[in-house]
């Protein structure tokens, strides 16, 4: 059945039509997509952070240093592919990796 959106109805209201439904349907898989990637993109954060901190463990209990500038440097640059809101994703991912050792 296809209804007709009243005179001057918002966006933002319920749907009304065929389309506006279809519209809905789509944006609910798009926002089960969107939660499905946080889940994942938190798992495989967590995951970093953990060999992060193993990495910066061995090599401090071999007399090295907790962090190696260039390689972090390396992973800003990566990251820079995103701008300047990637080089701050890269940063708050290797500060999740310092610890408390990085505050
Ligand atoms: C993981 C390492 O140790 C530290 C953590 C890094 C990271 O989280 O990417 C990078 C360099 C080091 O400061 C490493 O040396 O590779």
């Amino acid at each position: 059945m296809t209804t007709r959106a009243p005179e001057g109805a918002e966006h933002d209201e319920e749907p009304v039509s065929d389309v506006d439904t279809a519209e809905t349907a789509d944006v609910d898989q798009l926002r089960d997509e969107i939660d499905w990637l946080d889940d994942e993109i938190l798992r495989l954060i967590k995951r970093r952070v953990d060999v992060s901190r193993r990495i910066g463990a061995a090599r401090m209990a071999a007399g090295g240093t907790r962090i190696v500038y260039n390689r972090e440097m390396d992973v800003l640059t990566r990251y820079g592919e995103l701008g300047p809101e990637g080089r701050q994703l890269a940063m708050a991912l290797l500060n999740l990796g310092r610890g408390r050792l990085g505050r």
